[in-house]
């Protein structure tokens, strides 16, 4: 087990910053998923950490030492790569079993290490093949089990479930933290699948442009994500967003929806006369009777169901379209004229010319991704 720590990073490619100071530290045992649009720099991060690329700044540290210039085998880091990097003639099974041969661990112990890792992985079945005669799904899940099987003090995922088919990546959402968890490991893993970083993640580390924009745990990255861009990328249906301009009055902040006045419970003093966007998750909403206090107008336009929820297209009075979520099987309104309620705790303001959330907190809102 081991710290992991980057100070400073920057990486550039003809001239441009690729990482742009990015300082991220990753406690021992834990995992921080890097989460962002494609071209963030998530793999490029990965590539800097296992020692195949060098930074052109800062330093990274494994276990408190400085390894920014020790050659990547020596580094401890174990690693799966979106495109597989196995070994063409050699089966899965002893694709698996390369980092417990190279430690000359006996045949009865390679045997019992590679089988259960690929029992994990429901690829059992599949051992004696060659990589060519695997699926795409089956190929990513021994070079994860390969990277598994050695277990490295420093695990690097990147995107290891993106070719694997979604019923299996649903199911290894779920067993994949237990699986980290007694392997120890200190993990960083990337995927562009806001679910599977929720999941799997101790902390999520946002990143764009070459920049972690936020690091927070799962819930402080969706109920306080630090701007409009990160609140979108997280939740489906995707959070309400709505041009508002907060005004005040003796009971508080408050925003107009369908012409009524919608009190806000939060920090928001400062937001009072200016241009805003109000987000509203789905499931802040809720239906109520028309004499509930504040309650908005709307007209039900169309009802869906999404998994376990049911998702509601409403209009308002001044034609904002919004959804409303609610679990399945609950009883709401299906057509016509409708009320909904805003969960005032709930309500997020961002500034509508920086995109910045109002009211955000430091801890979760670190330009360089410090840990706090
Ligand atoms: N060897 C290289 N030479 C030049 N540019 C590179 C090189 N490797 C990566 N880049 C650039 O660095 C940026 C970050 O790429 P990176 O692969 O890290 O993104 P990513 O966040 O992992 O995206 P994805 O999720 O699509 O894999 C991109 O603009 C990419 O074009």
């Amino acid at each position: 087990m081991a710290t992991l720590e980057l100070k400073n990073i920057v990486k550039r490619y003809k001239g441009q910053a690729v990482l742009d100071d990015v300082t991220l530290k990753v406690a021992d045992g834990e995992t921080v998923v890097l989460f962002g649009p494609s071209g963030a720099g998530k793999t490029v991060l990965l590539r800097l950490i296992a020692g195949v690329v060098d930074p052109d700044e800062g330093a990274i540290l494994i276990g408190g030492e400085d390894v920014t210039d020790v050659d990547a085998e020596y580094r401890g880091v174990g690693m799966a790569f979106q495109n597989f990097a196995l070994f063409p003639h050699m089966s899965a099974f002893d694709n698996i079993a390369t980092p417990l041969e190279a430690r000359r661990q006996a045949p009865g112990a390679i045997k019992a290490g590679v089988e259960s890792v690929a029992k994990l992985l429901k690829i059992d079945h599949v051992l004696s093949h060659k990589p060519r005669a695997l699926s795409n799904g089956q190929k990513q899940r021994t070079a994860l089990g390969r990277a598994l099987a050695g277990s490295p003090p420093v695990l690097l995922l990147d995107d290891p479930l993106r070719n694997v088919d979604a019923k299996l990546r649903f199911e290894m959402r779920l067993e994949l933290p237990r699986l980290l968890d007694t392997q120890g490991a200190t993990v960083v893993y990337v995927t562009q699948d806001y679910k599977e970083a929720m999941a799997l993640g101790d902390r999520i580390a946002v990143m764009s442009q070459g920049r972690i924009r936020q690091l927070g745990t799962p819930e402080q990255i969706y109920l306080e994500p630090a701007t409009i861009e990160i609140a979108r990328l997280f939740g489906d249906p995707t959070i309400n967003l709505l041009d508002v301009k907060p005004a005040k009055d003796g009971r508080g902040v408050y925003v107009g929806l369908s012409n009524v006045q919608v009190h806000l419970a939060g920090p928001f003093e400062q937001a009072v006369g200016r241009d805003c966007v109000i987000g509203l998750r789905p499931e802040a909403l809720s239906f109520v009777r028309a004499d509930a206090p504040a309650a908005v107008p709307v007209t039900v336009e169309a009802e869906t169901p999404l998994n376990e929820k049911t998702v509601t297209l409403v209009r308002t009075v001044r034609g904002r379209e919004i959804l409303v979520s609610r679990p399945a099987g609950t009883p709401g309104p299906v057509s016509g004229n409708a009320h909904i309620a805003v969960n005032p705790k709930s309500a997020l303001l961002f500034d509508r010319a920086t995109g910045d959330r109002i009211g955000a907190n430091k801890v979760v809102a670190l330009k360089s991704g410090e840990a706090a």
